[in-house]
């Protein structure tokens, strides 16, 4: 189970031996974080990412391993964005001269780089953003500059205090007319003394949700006051600018200039994953530990883990954790099909991989965010406690519906994919996701057959559900999109539908590769019986979820929606007998789970009660400010004006 989890036995051998290396190292401690102040919480990180970096090299560790040993590290910070955005829109947007220039300075940490796109006042936007580089073909340069206040840089990770450089976006201006946004490379600080150059503004944007969390990292705000750059710092290999200021766009589609957000979008599935894994480990573990009420006869109490409502609220999680480990790894083999198409101009699936990567990403983060809050209550109240580790947890995480793509704009992407490629159906048959969309008929007609609560434990009856579900609210926004004058108005006033429609295709993809997995790479009996049982706790949870959807299209009718839910109520118990083997399946070792609540050796009690007495406040049994602000209300008698 441990290696249908990590993808295959090497992926299990060099994710295991990174997070050992991370555990056993006293570098790399993290329980006590919390109690850092935002600078030395943040020069804590600087100096474990100084100490990670020799560690990659001293230990010449590969590309992959890096990105273990990162993952591990769990802390965010400047490197991220340089390895995980500036190194890969240098790759992905730089001609063949920039790159020889730019990613071996790079590639040796000789210049460290962010992802400067998002300002005050755009980010879901991009179109919107108000930097302007102005071409001056007197001087061969583009002349960088912040023309209002919300068009100062904002949220760019390492960009306060840390990176020397960014991929800065900007709208291009060329003798007065705009020719679209573009990404410049430009240098923000002297790598002499780390000072800002001039004419730029550079400052941390303060403190975020969480302490420990996202504040070891210097999202930063950068302002421009018409600083120059050399003309060959426009990435150049989507559109060009000569020297006589001339204008050229390639004849790859603009949307080459969004490759950075796809790519990091397919990643954060896969991040999805993995958070979603950590919580439910630390929360089923917690749930086996924990006893409470239906002692008999001065026997144990029950296990909160044996009790219906906990198994309802924990396992479709623990499913979903798998699903999305599934799905994580079929889209990154969709990306890395369209990058190599990329490579020969062929850019056939890069709609559909916009429209996956995007609808994934939400779909994946909106999950994990509140799968996470979940965790922490099926806790009780040891969940609200740092110690735990879930607060935290959270705090790290959900910034990921709001970055890479607001979720809600993200559906919406998908909901434009889905309107064209329905408007298309006459003359275009739908291919790889959406290819139900080409047998809307029998989708439309064929009602659900299923007579039974066993009959749910079909994957082709699942799957025709899903189908059915997704194709009926795709096409019926569609017919009522046609019904509008003016589709764009149409589009706005159907939103909601239309990413209710999205995400049920999303739904879909998630299911569909979940059921491909186990018919197609999950070998053996053992292991592939105990994932079919999540399969189908995953489907089924959704389905009764979103009964709603499956009744309104009438798919479903009521008794079959009841025996789905009868079903569920028998796969729990199936699932309860492998819980613990499922969330040992995860591999994660206590140092990166940082809970006392999820702890392998189930010791908790001792341990949260030799955590509690860590916390400064129990330096002392007589606290500073007692005597000075408690001592004299007890001692003045002092009581409201009626009593
Ligand atoms: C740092 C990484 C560490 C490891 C990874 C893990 C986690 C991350 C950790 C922490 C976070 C750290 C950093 C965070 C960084 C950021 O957040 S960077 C900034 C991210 N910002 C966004 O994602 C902005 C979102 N907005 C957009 O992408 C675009 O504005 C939007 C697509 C919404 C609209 O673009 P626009 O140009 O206006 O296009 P249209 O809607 O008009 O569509 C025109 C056609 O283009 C197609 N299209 C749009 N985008 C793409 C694309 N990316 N690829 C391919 N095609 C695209 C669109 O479908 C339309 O096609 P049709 O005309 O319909 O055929
Ligand atoms: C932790 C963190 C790290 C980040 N790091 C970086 C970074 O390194 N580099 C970088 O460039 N950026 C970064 N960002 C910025 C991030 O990319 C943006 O915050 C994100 O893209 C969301 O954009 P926004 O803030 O403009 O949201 P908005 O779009 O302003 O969202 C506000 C609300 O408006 C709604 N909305 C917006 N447009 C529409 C529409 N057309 N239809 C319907 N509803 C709509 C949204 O659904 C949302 O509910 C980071 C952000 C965070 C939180």
């Amino acid at each position: 189970m441990k290696v249908a989890w990590a993808g295959s036995r090497e992926a299990f051998q060099v994710s295991d031996r990174m997070a050992k290396l991370v555990a056993n190292d006293p570098v790399f401690e993290k329980f006590s974080k919390p109690m850092l102040g935002r600078k030395e919480l943040f020069k804590n990180t600087l100096r474990k990412a100084a100490y990670a970096w020799k560690l990659i090299n001293d230990l010449r560790l590969t590309e992959e391993e890096a990105k273990w040993l990162r993952h591990y590290i769990d802390e965010p910070n400047y490197t991220d964005l340089h390895w995980e955005m500036f190194v890969p829109a240098i790759e992905g947007q730089g001609t063949k001269e920039q790159k020889k220039k730019w990613l071996p300075l790079a590639q040796t940490m000789q210049i460290i780089g962010t992802y400067a796109q998002t300002e005050l006042g755009h980010g879901s936007n991009v179109q919107g953003l108000e930097t302007t580089a102005t071409f001056d073909r007197q001087t061969d340069e583009f002349v960088m500059h912040s023309p209002t206040l919300t068009s100062s840089k904002w949220w760019p990770g390492g960009m306060a205090k840390v990176a020397t450089h960014a991929i800065v976006y900007a709208r291009l201006i060329i003798d007065g007319l705009f020719h679209g946004v573009h990404g410049f490379i430009v240098q923000l600080r002297s790598l002499e003394d780390h000072s800002p150059l001039p004419g730029l503004t550079l400052g941390d944007i303060g403190m975020k949700f969480g302490h420990g969390t996202y504040n070891t990292m210097d999202n930063g705000v950068l302002r421009f006051d018409h600083v120059r750059i050399p003309r060959n710092q426009m990435l150049m290999r989507v559109s060009q600018v000569t020297k006589e200021g001339k204008y050229a766009q390639s004849d790859v589609p603009r949307q080459l200039l969004y490759g950075t957000m796809v790519s990091v979008r397919q990643t954060i599935v896969a991040d999805a994953s993995k958070a979603l894994s950590r919580a439910v480990c630390i929360a089923t573990r917690y749930s086996v530990v924990r006893r409470q009420f239906g002692s008999r006869n001065g026997g144990p109490e029950t296990q909160v883990i044996d009790y219906k409502t906990q198994q309802s609220r924990l396992f479709p999680l623990l499913a979903s954790a798998y699903a999305f480990r599934f799905v994580g790894e079929w889209l990154k083999s969709l990306y890395i099909d369209v990058k190599q198409r990329l490579e020969a101009n062929d850019f056939s699936t890069l709609p559909e991989t916009h429209a996956c990567t995007a609808g994934l990403k939400a779909l994946t983060t909106a999950a994990t965010a509140d799968g996470i809050e979940e965790c922490r209550k099926l806790c009780g109240g040891h969940g609200y406690l740092i110690s735990s580790g879930l607060p935290e947890l959270f705090a790290f995480y959900v910034p990921a519906c709001s970055y890479e793509g607001e979720n809600v704009v993200m559906m919406l992407q998908v909901a434009r994919f889905l309107v064209k490629t329905v408007s298309n159906l006459g003359y275009k048959q739908p291919v790889g996701t959406a290819a139900y969309l080409g047998r809307v008929t029998p989708l439309l007609q064929n009602n659900c057959a299923v007579q039974t609560a066993e009959d749910w434990l079909n994957p082709d009856a699942i799957l025709e559900a899903f189908e059915a579900r997704a194709a009926r609210m795709v096409i019926g926004c569609g017919e009522r999109l046609a019904m509008f004058e003016n589709p764009e108005e149409g589009f706005a006033e159907l939103s909601i539908d239309l990413v209710e429609a999205s995400l049920a295709h999303c739904q879909l993809i998630t299911v569909s590769v979940f059921i491909q997995k186990l018919n197609h790479e999950i070998p053996g009996n053992g292991v592939k019986r105990s994932l079919e049982v999540l399969c189908y706790v995953y489907a089924l949870f959704l389905l009764h979820k979103h009964q709603g959807d499956f009744l309104a299209t009438g798919y479903l009718t009521p008794k079959q929606a009841s025996l789905a839910n009868e079903q569920l109520r028998t796969l729990y118990s199936k699932v309860r007998p492998n819980a613990i083997a499922f969330v040992d399946s995860f591999n994660h070792m206590d140092h990166y789970l940082c809970s006392v609540l999820g702890r392998y050796d189930g010791n908790v009690y001792p341990k949260l009660y030799e955590a509690a007495w860590k916390d400064p406040l129990n330096d002392s049994d007589i606290v500073d400010g007692i005597q000075q602000y408690v001592q004299p209300i007890l001692k003045q008698k002092l009581h409201y004006a009626k009593l």
